[in-house]
């Protein structure tokens, strides 16, 4: 049985967080952990209220794990602030862990923050790093690098200039690339671009879709994949729970946590 931590914030409404970590974990047969560093009140309309947790809380949630059960890969997601990145950070250090995902959370759908601004040179500095792969959206890449993404060429710029930072594999996600009718995530190893395109779905209901994609990168990490097969792997992951529509809340719903598995069973 492979493990997986998530280092990440709680969202109540189910769609994004721990939640969806939890969930892609438990749907692509991982063992799933966690570490909370907020509670969010949250729903499908947005951000009602954020309580961090202490940077002690968030270590010790972490020692937990790592004095005993360990884990073959990390995801980290909603940090808040610089106290909780520098303590997740030199957690990882001690218990030396490499298969780190690091999803550079900073602002909900509906606008929330849910990274303080001050906290994003704490980012830069002590955990990407040591990430072996980040995965921002098209805004938390522009934020992260002062680039402003257009094209395609501002976007291998931005991935270039997160490599430098010392992060091993770089994952920019497309869906914000709206206008165009597909959707494009692009990985960059330090020596070529790959990109990953699927069709863009018609849908507001895409609450969590950064969170569940990168848990199922980080799952399929910890089960022995590459980057590259576990990103392709995510990929194909998220595109049948964008599909596969829940139709939950009022405004931006959750994606479909299994349909994935839904879509494997009845190919067999
Ligand atoms: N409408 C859509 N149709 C197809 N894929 C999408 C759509 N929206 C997002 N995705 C995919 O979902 C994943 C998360 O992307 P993105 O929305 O950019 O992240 P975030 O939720 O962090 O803002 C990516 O793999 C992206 O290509
Ligand atoms: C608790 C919590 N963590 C992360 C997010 C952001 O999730 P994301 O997958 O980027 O999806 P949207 O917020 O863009 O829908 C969150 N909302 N809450």
């Amino acid at each position: 049985m492979k493990k997986a931590i998530t280092i990440a914030g709680s969202d109540s409404g189910g769609g994004a967080g721990i939640q969806a970590d939890l969930k892609t974990f438990q749907e692509l047969e991982v063992f799933g952990m966690s570490a909370l560093t907020a509670v969010t009140a949250q729903n499908t309309l947005g951000v009602q209220a954020v309580y961090p947790m202490t940077a002690e809380a968030v270590s010790k949630q972490i020692q937990s794990i790592g004095e005993d059960m360990g884990t073959d890969a990390v995801k980290t997601g909603m940090l808040f602030n610089a106290e909780i990145i520098q303590a997740v950070s030199e957690q990882i250090v001690e218990y030396n862990w490499q298969n780190v995902v690091v999803d550079p959370v900073m602002i909900a759908k509906g606008g929330a923050s849910l990274l303080q601004l001050e906290a994003i040179t704490s980012l830069k500095k002590y955990l990407l790093p040591l990430a072996m792969v980040i995965t921002p959206n098209i805004p938390e890449a522009e934020v992260l690098t002062g680039i402003s993404i257009r094209t395609d060429e501002d976007k291998e710029e931005a991935a270039k200039y997160l490599y430098n930072l010392g992060v091993k594999h770089v994952v920019i996600k497309g869906g914000h690339d709206e206008g165009r009718d597909v959707s494009v995530d692009l990985l960059y190893d330090g020596n070529e671009f790959k990109t990953f395109t699927s069709k863009r779905i018609p849908t507001k209901n895409t609450h969590g879709t950064g969170c569940t994609f990168s848990a199922a990168v980080t799952a399929e990490l910890a089960k022995g994949l590459s980057v590259n097969e576990a990103v392709s792997k995510a990929k194909h992951f998220i595109q049948a729970a964008i599909e596969d529509q829940l139709l939950i809340g009022q405004g931006h719903g959750p994606t479909n946590h299994w349909a994935y598995r839904k879509r494997m069973v009845a190919m067999r």
